[in-house]
C-alpha cells in the first residue's frame, strides 16, 4: 500500500455478495473473481467462510499458491460459539487454517442482539468478543472486527455498543468495522456516530459496511470516510444480502475523482472499472444493470437533442465525469427526442467520410423521417444498422442489392403433441435475374431468413457466413386493438460483428421481413459489395 493512501478497499463481493438471492458462484468463479479483483488492486479480498461449506473450504486450500503482489486474502467467521472456549471453538480455528493472510469476524453490538440472538448476558457477549479477537490475534497478523448492528445498537445503548467496540480493540483488533447491517440508517446519523467512534479509537482504523436497504449504503459509506473513516467494505455491483452492499463500482470513483481520496486504485486501474463491473456480472450470470452509475451502457448515453447539442460543444455540459476515466463511452441515442445534433454525432461515428454540416437539407430530412418513423412504431434506439442504412438512403448513397418479388410462409402443426413446422417461399430479382428458393425453418422467420438468404447467396456468398442470433417481438398499443403493430428487432452475426435491425408492421412477418431486409443489405453495404448491376459493370470492365 502506498504512503499516501488514505482509504483502504475492502471487497466483500465472494462472501456478502455470495450471500445474493439469486446468486450462486462456483469454486471456479470465486476464484477467478478474487485473482481479477487483484488484478484491480482491493486491498481486501474476503473470500468466504471457512468451515461453512465446503465449496469455500476448496476455495481457500486452492488460495493457498496465490501470488498476489498488493492484495491480502481475508477469510471471514464469527465470534466463538456461546459457551465454547475461543481455543476449543472449531469455527475459530477454520479461520487460523484457512491461509487467509487476515480474518475478518463478526460479534453482536446491539445489545438485544447478546441477549435474543445469542441467548447470552452482556457481559459474556464482552467477553466473547474480546477473547475471539485475542485468540486469532495471536495468530494471524492481521485482524479485524466487524460490529454487526452498531449504527441500531449506538441508537438502542451508545454506551454498550462502544464497550463491544472496546472490547474487540482490548483482543488486539486491528481495524473496527462498524456495520449497517439492516441497512436502515441515514447518512446525517451516521456520519455523527463514525465521527464520535472516530474520536474515541485514535489509534485504529475505523472501517464502514453499509448495506442498501434503504438506497443509501453508498451515500452511507461516502459519509463515513468523510467522518474519518479508513477503511470501506462493498461489493462489485452492489451485490450482496437482501438489498445489497455498498456498491464499490461507484464508491471508488467518487472518492478518487470527486473528493480527492486516494484508494489504492490507480488511474489505469480506474479505467478497469467498467469491464470489472462486466466481469462480475458474467461471473454471477447477471444481465448488466443499463442504468448503472459510472459503468452502465446508458451511465452516458444521450438521448435529448438538447443535450446532444450541448455535448457535441463540450461533453462536461451533461457528464459529470469524463466517461473514459471509469472506462465507459459516450453514447448518442437516436429517437423521436432526437434534434440535429443527435444525427451528425451519429453520422460522425458510422459515416465519417459523410462531412455533412448541421445546416445541411439531409440532416433535416434524416431528423424528420426518424421522428416519423418513429411515430409509427419504430425504435431506433436498439437498431444501429437501420438507422445507418436510413442515413445512406437520405444522403442518396443506398442503392438495393436485390428486390423482393413475393414471399409466402406456411406454418403447420400436424397434432398438439408435434411441434409445428414452417416452410418459406422467396422470390426475389437480384440484378436481371428473378430467383426462386424455398426453406423449412424451426419458425416462420426462421424459414424466411433462410429462404431469402438462400435466394442471394449464390449472388452475394458472403451471406452464408450470416445468422440471426437474437429476435425480439414487441406488441405495440394501438387504439384499435384489432390492428395492434408490431415491432421486431433482428439481432445478425457473421462472427466478426453483430448488428440490429427493426421492422415495423400490423403483420407479425412483414415486420419480421423489413428488418430480415435491412439486415442482409447492412451486411452487403458494410463488406463493401456492390449492387449487381455494378459488379456487371466492374466485371466486365
Ligand atoms: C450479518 C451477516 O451477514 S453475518 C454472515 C451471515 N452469513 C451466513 O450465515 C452464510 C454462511 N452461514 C452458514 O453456512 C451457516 O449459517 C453456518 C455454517 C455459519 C452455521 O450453521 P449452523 O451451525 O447450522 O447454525 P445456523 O445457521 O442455523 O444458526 C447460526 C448460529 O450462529 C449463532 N451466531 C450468530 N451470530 C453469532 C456470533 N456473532 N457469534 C457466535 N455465534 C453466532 C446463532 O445464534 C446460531 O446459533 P444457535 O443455532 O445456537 O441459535
Ligand atoms: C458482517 C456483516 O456482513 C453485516 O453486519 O452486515
Amino acid at each position: 500500500m502506498k504512503a499516501s493512501q488514505q482509504v483502504e478497499l475492502f471487497d466483500t463481493t465472494l462472501r456478502d455478495g455470495a450471500q445474493t438471492a439469486g446468486i450462486a458462484f462456483s469454486v471456479e468463479d470465486k476464484m477467478r473473481i478474487a485473482n481479477r479483483l487483484a488484478e484491480f488492486g482491493m486491498d481486501w479480498i474476503e473470500g468466504g467462510w471457512p468451515g461453512a461449506s465446503p465449496k469455500d473450504d476448496l476455495f481457500f486450500a486452492q488460495m493457498k499458491n496465490r501470488n498476489w503482489p498488493n492484495s491480502r486474502l481475508v477469510a471471514f467467521g464469527s465470534t466463538a460459539r456461546p459457551g465454547h472456549a475461543a481455543s476449543k471453538d472449531r469455527g475459530l480455528n477454520n479461520l487460523v487454517e484457512s491461509g487467509a493472510d487476515a480474518a475478518c469476524i463478526f460479534g453482536k453490538s446491539w445489545d438485544i442482539h447478546a441477549t435474543k440472538a445469542l441467548g447470552i448476558t452482556l457481559e459474556q457477549n464482552l467477553e466473547l468478543v474480546s477473547e475471539s479477537v485475542a485468540y486469532l490475534k495471536q495468530r494471524l497478523d492481521y485482524v479485524m472486527f466487524d460490529a454487526e448492528h452498531f449504527f441500531d445498537g449506538y441508537r438502542a445503548s451508545p454506551d454498550y455498543a462502544i464497550k463491544v467496540l472496546k472490547a474487540a480493540a482490548d483482543g488486539g483488533a486491528d481495524a473496527l468495522v462498524l456495520c449497517d447491517t439492516n441497512g436502515g440508517s441515514v447518512p446525517s446519523y451516521l456520519f455523527d456516530v463514525v465521527r464520535e467512534v472516530v474520536a474515541r479509537f485514535p489509534d485504529k482504523i475505523i472501517g464502514i459496511h453499509a448495506h442498501n436497504d434503504s438506497e443509501l449504503a453508498v451515500s452511507n459509506t461516502i459519509s463515513a470516510v468523510q467522518a474519518g473513516a479508513r477503511h470501506v467494505q462493498g461489493t462489485v455491483n452492489g451485490i450482496g444480502e437482501r438489498c445489497g452492499n455498498a456498491n464499490l463500482i461507484s464508491v471508488i470513483p467518487i472518492l478518487k475523482l470527486k473528493l480527492g481520496i486516494d484508494c489504492d486504485v490507480s488511474d489505469v486501474e480506474l479505467q478497469q472499472l467498467s469491464s470489472l463491473s462486466r466481469f462480475v456480472n458474467e461471473m454471477a450470470n447477471r444481465l448488466p444493470w443499463q442504468h448503472q452509475p459510472f459503468v452502465g451502457q446508458n451511465a452516458f448515453a444521450h438521448k435529448g437533442g438538447i443535450h446532444v447539442s450541448a455535448i457535441r460543444k463540450q461533453s462536461s455540459l451533461y457528464e459529470h465525469i469524463d466517461p473514459a476515466l471509469v472506462g465507459n463511452e459516450q453514447r448518442v441515442m437516436v429517437s423521436d427526442q432526437a434534434g440535429r445534433s443527435n444525427i451528425l454525432s451519429k453520422l460522425q461515428l458510422l459515416e465519417p467520410e459523410a462531412g455533412l454540416a448541421a445546416d445541411d437539407p439531409v440532416v433535416a430530412e434524416a431528423v424528420t423521417r426518424i421522428k416519423e418513423l418513429e411515430a409509427a412504431g419504430y425504435a431506433f434506439e436498439g437498431a444501429d444498422a437501420s438507422f445507418q442504412l436510413l442515413l445512406r438512403r437520405a444522403m442518396g448513397r443506398f442503392r438495393r442489392h436485390f428486390e423482393l418479388v413475393r414471399f409466402r410462409v406456411y406454418d403447420e402443426k400436424r397434432g398438439h403433441h408435434d411441434m409445428p413446422e414452417a416452410e418459406a417461399t422467396v422470390q426475389v430479382r437480384v440484378g436481371g435475374k428473378l430467383v426462386h428458393s424455398a426453406a423449412l425453418g424451426n419458425g416462420p422467420v426462421n424459414a424466411m431468413d433462410k429462404a431469402l438468404r438462400a435466394a442471394l447467396v449464390d449472388v452475394y456468398p458472403g451471406l452464408s457466413a450470416m445468422q440471426l442470433s437474437d429476435f425480439k417481438v414487441r406488441v405495440l398499443s394501438t387504439k384499435q386493438a384489432t390492428e395492434a403493430m408490431v415491432r421486431v428487432l433482428i439481432e445478425s452475426s457473421d462472427g466478426h460483428r453483430k448488428w440490429s435491425t427493426v421492422g415495423v408492421s400490423t403483420d407479425v412477418l412483414e415486420a419480421a421481413y423489413r428488418a430480415l431486409n435491412d439486415a442482409i443489405e447492412y451486411k452487403l453495404v458494410m463488406d463493401q459489395v456492390p449492387p449487381p448491376d455494378e459488379q456487371d459493370r466492374q466485371s466486365s470492365s
